[in-house]
């Protein structure tokens, strides 16, 4: 497997706060990877390390086979589309893709010509006179337009409508199958996610908690049902996420390295949304429990 991406032990702290924690992480090439966290946990925070436009302050981090943001070279193998699709409002489509030619060696003038057209976009338009669906196509255009090796899209279809969503993702995933170019986008959205995605990382008060192929992921996780019995009770090697219970019965959100085989037992697989769900539970009740000193 090659990696795209590689932390070891990565964090970053502004002053008290740990905004990420002791981050170790592949992430192999060619995927599109999901991250997914609640607010505040740390994504944010993951992308822009990746990116190069902060530094961590404790641990490495590789993307690409470099260091982010070293030099000019570097920079070209990495496309990034901020949180708030950031665009010059004032500047037409056209300014935006000169712009993107003068300062990106790799810059695809076709590509980017070629996607305008197809969204049916006028490139004399100003940006800031577009709705947020077609700033975000043009921030997406712009960092694809490089030809990036790695693209890192920061929550871009949080501010858009279903179908500006559906359509933004389509034409990413075009891009994608077209140029293998290899993704990291956060969302909150996993529903979205579970449609694109082919590996998973959640992050949970600033710490990775989960990371793996979704087809992975979602084969070794299950609900279960039987008749009421205590977590302890079931087989080692299984873990129980969570646990509720009837008078007469138990239900139980696990995860089991293997197959799972009791005809006493009900067992359902859990898609990506019920596994990110029950994963967030279990950080949020880990991070009550801890005391607000150990949190800082
Ligand atoms: N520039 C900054 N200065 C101080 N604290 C920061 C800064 N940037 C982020 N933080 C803090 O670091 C933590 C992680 O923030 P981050 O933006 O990475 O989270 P996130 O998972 O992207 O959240 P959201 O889903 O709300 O966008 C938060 O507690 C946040 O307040």
């Amino acid at each position: 497997m090659t990696a795209i991406l590689e932390a070891i032990g990565l964090g970053k702290r502004y002053g008290r706060r740990q905004a990420l924690s002791d981050c170790t992480l592949t992430v192999p090439a060619g995927r599109v990877v999901g991250l997914v966290g609640p607010n505040g946990a740390g994504k944010s925070t993951l992308l822009q390390l990746a990116c190069g436009l902060i530094a961590p302050t404790s641990g490495t981090i590789e993307v690409v086979g470099g260091r982010p943001a070293a030099d000019a070279a570097q920079l070209a193998k990495v496309g990034f589309v901020a949180q708030d699709t950031p665009t010059y409002t004032g500047l037409s489509i056209a300014d935006h893709l000169h712009l993107g030619a003068r300062l990106n060696p790799t810059w695809d003038k076709g590509l980017a010509e070629g996607r305008i057209r197809d969204l049916g976009l006028d490139p004399a338009q100003r940006v800031g006179r577009l709705s947020g669906g077609q700033r975000a196509q043009v921030a997406l255009t712009l960092a694809v337009a490089k030809r990036p090796e790695l693209l890192i899209l920061d929550e871009p279809v949080a501010a858009l409508d279903p179908l500006a969503r559906r359509e933004f993702l389509q034409g990413l995933m075009e891009h994608v199958a077209e140029h293998g170019t290899t993704v990291i986008l956060s969302s909150h959205l996993v529903s979205d996610l579970e449609r694109v995605c082919d590996h998973l990382i959640s992050l949970v008060a600033s710490r990775v908690q989960l990371a793996g192929d979704v087809d992975d992921l979602v084969s070794t996780h299950f609900r279960l049902t039987t008749a009421r019995r205590d977590a302890e009770s079931l087989p080692k090697g299984m873990r129980v996420l969570q646990a509720t219970h009837t008078e007469r019965q138990s239900t139980f959100l696990v995860r089991a390295g293997t197959a799972l085989h009791d005809p006493a037992w009900v067992l359902e697989p859990l898609d990506l949304e019920d596994l990110v769900l029950t994963y967030m539970a279990e950080g949020r009740t880990a991070t009550a429990t801890k005391t607000p000193e150990a949190q800082r």
